[in-house]
Formats: C-alpha cells, sequence, structure tokens
C-alpha cells in the first residue's frame, strides 16, 4: 500500500486505514507508562485545602470528585463536541479560525513544536466570535449550543475561583495577594477530538506541554488517554474516574508560588477501537500588559524570588518561542533579595 504522506486533512483521521509518516512519532522505553495514579480530592473532605496543597507540591495535578458541576451539562457539552467533531471535514472547516489563538476549529495550537503531527482536531472558544462558528456549523441549534457552552463557562469559572482560593491558601496567601486577581481573563475552553488511530503505539494525541495559565478543568470521556509526567516516576496514566474531573496546574500558578508547585508536564495518547473527546476550561490570567511574578507575600529575605517580573504577555511569547524552556527564560540566575 502506498504510504500516505501529503494530503491528510485533520477532519478525516479517523477514516485513515495506515499511519501516515507525517504522523509516526518514535518512542523509548521511557514513554511506557508506569503503575500509580494522581490523587483523587473530594472537594467535601475537610481536610481538602491541605490534600490539594499536597497534590499541587508533589504532582501539580490530580483528580476531584464532589465538585458541583452538574453531571447533565457536562455531558451536554461532550455530546456537542460529538456532534462537532462527527461533521464531514468540509463543514468543519468552514468554522476554521482564522487565527491559532482564537475560535474555531483547527489543529492543535503547538503543532509548530513539534517534528510530526498530532492525531488530534479540536475547536477552540476563546472570544464572542465562537459564535459565529456556531452559527455556520449548526444554523437552526446554535442558540441552544451557545447556551450550553455559556453556562459550562459560568460554572468552570466558580470552580476554578474555588480551587485557586483553597490552594493559595494552602501556600498561607489569599488571592488579595495577588494584585491583578479582580480583572482576571475569562477562561478558554478547547474541545478536543482523539479519532481512532490504526496504530497508536506509534501515534500521538496531544504531543508533551504544561498549559500556561493558572489551572486547567479537564474532562475527559470514560476513555483513558491523558498522561501526567512525574520527575522520579516517569509516565503515569490518569484513568478517568466517574464524575470526577482532572485538574492541571500552570505555567503562571507555578510563577506565583516562586516555584513551590508545579505545572504538570501531559500529553495524550490515542486508541485503535474507540475515539476519545476531552473538554479542556483553560483558566486564569491578566490582561496582556500586566506584570506577573512571584507573589509578594511568598518571596522575602529566606525565599528570594526565583523568576524575575514579566508581562503576561511576554511570557507568552517566551513560551510560544522557547516552548518548554520557559521557566528557564525568566529565572533568576543569583536569586537574592
Ligand atoms: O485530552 C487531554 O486529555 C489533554 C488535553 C490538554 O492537555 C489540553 O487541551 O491542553
Ligand atoms: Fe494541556
Amino acid at each position: 500500500m502506498p504510504s500516505i504522506t501529503e494530503d491528510v486533512s485533520i477532519g478525516n483521521l479517523g477514516s485513515l486505514q495506515t499511519l501516515p509518516d507525517s504522523f509516526t512519532w518514535k518512542f523509548t522505553s521511557s514513554d511506557s507508562a508506569v503503575e500509580e495514579s494522581v490523587p483523587v480530592i473530594d472537594l467535601f473532605d475537610p481536610n481538602v485545602i491541605t490534600l490539594l496543597g499536597d497534590a499541587c507540591k508533589t504532582w501539580g495535578a490530580f483528580q476531584i470528585s464532589n465538585h458541583g458541576i452538574p453531571q447533565k451539562l457536562i455531558d451536554d457539552v461532550e455530546s456537542l463536541s460529538k456532534t462537532l467533531f462527527d461533521m464531514s471535514s468540509e463543514r468543519k472547516l468552514e468554522a476554521a479560525s482564522s487565527d491559532k489563538g482564537v475560535s474555531g476549529y483547527g489543529e492543535p495550537r503547538m503543532t509548530p513544536f513539534f517534528e510530526k503531527k498530532m492525531w488530534c482536531e479540536g475547536f477552540t472558544i476563546a472570544d464572542a466570535s465562537y459564535a459565529d462558528h456556531f452559527l455556520t456549523l449548526w444554523p437552526h441549534d446554535y442558540t441552544k449550543y451557545c447556551g450550553i457552552i455559556e453556562e459550562y463557562k459560568g460554572e468552570m469559572e466558580k470552580l476554578a475561583s474555588r480551587l485557586l482560593s483553597w490552594i493559595l491558601s494552602s501556600l498561607g496567601v489569599t488571592v488579595e495577594d495577588i494584585e491583578w486577581a479582580q480583572n482576571m481573563s475569562r477562561g478558554v475552553i478547547r474541545l478536543n477530538h482523539y479519532p481512532v488511530c490504526p496504530e497508536p503505539e506509534r501515534a500521538m494525541g496531544l504531543g508533551a506541554h504544561t498549559d500556561s495559565t493558572i489551572l486547567t478543568i479537564l474532562h475527559q470521556s470514560n476513555m483513558g488517554g491523558l498522561q501526567v509526567f512525574r520527575e522520579e516516576t516517569g509516565w503515569v496514566t490518569v484513568e478517568p474516574v466517574p464524575g470526577a474531573l482532572v485538574i492541571n496546574i500552570g505555567d503562571l500558578f507555578h510563577i506565583l508560588s516562586n516555584g513551590k508547585i508545579m505545572s504538570v508536564v501531559h500529553r495524550a495518547r490515542v486508541n485503535q477501537t474507540r475515539s476519545r473527546i476531552s473538554i479542556a476550561y483553560l483558566w486564569g490570567g491578566p490582561a496582556g500588559d500586566v506584570e506577573i511574578k512571584p507573589i509578594s507575600k511568598i518571596v522575602g529575605p529566606v525565599e528570594p524570588a526565583i523568576y524575575r517580573p514579566v508581562t503576561w504577555n511576554e511570557y507568552l511569547r517566551i513560551k510560544y518561542e522557547v516552548f518548554e524552556k520557559s521557566f528557564d527564560a525568566i529565572r533568576v540566575v543569583n536569586p537574592t533579595n
């Protein structure tokens, strides 16, 4: 069979019978997942603050139960995503984002950082222009679908703020200690779809990365695929727990905490028999011209700041230049106070 190297449309990945060369990754033994699991934290637990703080320090990722998000709402966003990704490639491309950073359909934003392509298509909901795309995709049902998205954003925002307060409290500070917290920008939703793949052991759904904002609330359908990296252990699969949501700590939270909590390196693997949907809500950051730095109350003579102040736009620019080396780019060489 001739190998398919060109002309692969991400909207059609699920129909391919062979893995195109441009999608073939090289893996080594250190890529195998080990038998461990991230903590599952019940938000009703009386020790919730300590449990969250410990999970952030050791993993940078955990699952939460009793989070208060109605299951019906999660199911609605999941079925909206299924309807979208089930459409023909041509139809989906009518809703393509004009620029990688804004709303619309397309391949993962970090595609340029990897040699090989990722087995993933997605739809980003970043600004109000997503509604125009919804109108193109669903001329009759678009009001209903926009309503579901707006409700989901509202619920996610409340949950993310609660988690932020609790985790800050585990560090001995409060939201008021972040100067710009009152002007937090809205979160971004990323709907991800990983179609069935003819050779999952040689393909990658989403390459290893950290999320840039404060934290991400992730719903993965009942299909596993998410893996997180832990220095001492290696890759660990985050097995779906019914009703639980996954939390990934992002770069900005790591910087604010002066390196006390981890931003977790994670990736998504794919599957030969079932496609997978995930819904990521990436939350928390200031306006682009605001300076970000470790929280003043955390640093002092005993614990000097390990990162220099940079504007949020500058950090994002650095991240999109050097990717996984962004912390090194803002690290203070000889921290003193
Ligand atoms: O699909 C997943 O499990 C991971 C998604 C993710 O990491 C992202 O959208 O940033
Ligand atoms: Fe991510």
